[in-house]
């Protein structure tokens, strides 16, 4: 598969919640429009609770939207397909499998049906080809539970790669991990995304990641979430690799800048939350 133009447009969630024992109907996010160009690497950050993951599980076709559509290269999304791939922030490598078996475990299961010599081999070539990218050459014999957190998300993203998606949707993947695994994950993905040419969006509550792995930087604000900025990284400068220098007054400007419509959209909502309930109070 190649290609993986995204387009969102005019998207509406909102979830039906119990409150003071009542159903009532919480829009999440509004009015969504985004469209992004295949192999584009967009990050989305913003409050907790503003509907990053929400927009992202909308792209998976995990979620319903109330209103809206979204397409890739023109063929709407009614549910899950295998032009997307997901990595969310818990592994869910099948615990039973080798690493070798889980990745090419989707791959495999496509081909079973109608298992050519030539197609076995080319999920082969193509799983072998990621095991490398990811640095899991000596651990493809080992079971998760037998993986570093870092390993673990290196082979969750290799399998979601495996069958090729046009669209990598990646949700806070490096969440649980410490700093330094962290950092890590940073380069190895930066080397994937410059090889694999997949369109990537991800959720990040890191402005360091996203502006790292970003190519735009897209600021939800929240309750309910629209989209309040977009940032481009184009303009950062880059080592010889293509990775940002973060040690750069551009790199501190550009994060404050991105921090502050985050900080700033954050107390909208809480002070519109909080005049809100003194008003109650009040009458
Ligand atoms: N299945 C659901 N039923 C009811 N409400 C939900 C459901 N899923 C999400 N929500 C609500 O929708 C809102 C957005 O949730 P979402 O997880 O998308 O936000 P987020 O920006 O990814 O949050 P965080 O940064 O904290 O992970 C939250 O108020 C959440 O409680």
């Amino acid at each position: 598969m190649s290609a993986g133009a995204v387009d969102i447009s005019h998207i509406f969630k909102s979830f039906r919640i119990k409150e003071r024992k009542k159903l009532v109907i919480r829009p999440v996010l509004e009015d969504i429009n985004l469209s992004i160009r295949p192999g584009e690497k967009i990050m989305i950050v913003g409050a907790s609770g503003c509907g990053k993951s929400t927009l992202l599980r909308l792209v998976a076709g995990l979620e319903q939207a109330a209103a809206g559509s979204i397409s890739i290269d023109g063929d709407v999304v009614n549910g899950p397909g295998a032009d997307r791939g997901v990595v969310f922030q818990q592994s869910t490598l099948f615990p039973w499998m080798t690493v070798w078996d889980n990745i090419i475990f989707s791959r495999r299961l496509r081909i079973s049906l109608n298992s050519r010599d030539e197609q076995v081999s080319r999920a082969v070539y193509r799983s072998n080809a990621l095991v490398t990218l990811m640095g899991l050459e000596r651990s493809v014999e080992l079971y998760p539970d037998q993986l570093s957190g870092g390993m673990q998300q290196r082979a969750n993203i290799a399998r979601a790669l495996v069958s090729s998606p046009k669209v990598l949707l990646m949700d806070e993947p490096f969440g649980a991990l410490d700093a330094q695994t962290r950092e890590t994950m940073h380069k190895v993905v930066s080397h994937l995304f410059n090889v694999e040419k997949t369109t990537v969006m991800f959720v990040t509550h890191d402005v360091e990641e996203a502006i790292v792995l970003g190519d735009k930087i897209v600021v939800l604000s929240a309750n309910p979430g629209r989209v309040d900025s977009v940032f481009t990284t184009e303009l950062l400068k880059r080592d010889e690799d293509g990775i940002v220098i973060k040690n750069d007054p551009v790199f501190f400007d550009f994060k404050e800048q991105i921090l502050s419509r985050i900080r700033e959209t954050t107390t909208l909502r809480a002070t519109g939350d909080l005049l809100q309930r003194v008003a109650k109070t009040l009458v």
